[in-house]
């Protein structure tokens, strides 16, 4: 029924830096259900690597685990070659950031003192939180047009834009993007994907990005993961699955 295509992984050149990101052998599952069952995933430094898998496939686990946010019972998570035990505190000061799935914004709150709470969070203040900013809202110009309206007001996808600029704001070095496609059209998704890329790329940030829209996705990413039922089944680059029908044929 599904095809089951397992590519080894390919040695590390003794000379490539290590994963921003790794997981090897990771056991997780809530209340004795097990949702990850040995996941080996690596997020190698300054890409973009794209997570795509079915349904209750175990994808969001995984970013929780990476973030602290969850426990596995068994298995390694490393940050840049370093085992590490993720806390958000910990993962955050180590230059990671998460937007969870969903609207990550404080809705009773407006959209710019959302951004002063992220840039307290991230210790900035003064000309360098202008700055940054700045910087942000250069990558998201929409983000000006709700300024100051309460984030509880946006629409879904404004909301997202804000989630994802208040994660930018940090500048971090990994950024775990989870489903940020939920309720934008595929344009606006688009319209949200490339300056993201265009920064990601400037800055050299490390990107895992869980989505099922894989047609805009695949177009930002350098490389892609299949998992299925806590596994993956495939690895390889975005050309490999071009024809979509062949990642139909995995589910
Ligand atoms: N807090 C929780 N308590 C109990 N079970 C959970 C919890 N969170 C997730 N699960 C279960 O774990 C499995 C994996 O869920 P997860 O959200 O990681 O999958 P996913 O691949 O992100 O799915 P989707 O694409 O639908 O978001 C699902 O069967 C889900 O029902």
């Amino acid at each position: 029924m599904s095809a089951t295509i397992a590519e080894p992984r390919q040695a590390p050149s003794p000379t490539a830096p290590p994963p921003a990101l790794e997981t090897r052998g990771l056991v997780s599952g809530y209340g004795g259900r097990e949702v990850l069952s040995g996941l080996d995933i690596a997020l190698p430094q300054g890409e973009v690597l794209c997570l795509v898998g079915h349904n209750g496939a175990g994808k969001s686990t995984l970013m929780k685990l990476l973030f602290g946010l969850h426990q596995p019972s068994a298995g390694t998570i490393l940050l840049r070659g370093a085992p590490v035990r993720p806390r958000p505190e910990l993962m955050a000061r180590e230059g990671v950031a998460y937007v969870p799935e969903g609207r990550g914004v404080f809705p009773g709150l407006a959209v710019r003192e959302n951004f002063a709470l992220a840039l307290w969070s991230a210790r900035l203040a003064g000309a360098e939180a202008e700055a940054r900013t700045e910087e942000v809202l250069t990558v998201l110009p929409r983000i000006r047009e709700f300024w100051t309206r309460r984030a509880g007001t946006l629409s879904g996808g404004q909301q997202q834009m804000v989630s994802i600029g208040r994660a930018l704001l940090s500048r971090p070095s990994i950024l775990l993007l989870d489903e940020p496609s939920i309720g934008l059209a595929p344009k606006t998704f688009q319209d949200l994907l490339a300056p993201i890329r265009e920064l990601q790329q400037r800055l050299g940030m490390s990107v895992l990005l869980v989505e099922q829209n894989v047609g805009e996705a695949f177009a930002v990413s350098d490389r892609v993961v299949v998992m299925k039922s806590g596994q993956v089944i495939f690895r390889g680059v975005p050309a490999d699955l071009a024809d979509h029908a062949k990642l139909m044929e995995m589910f």
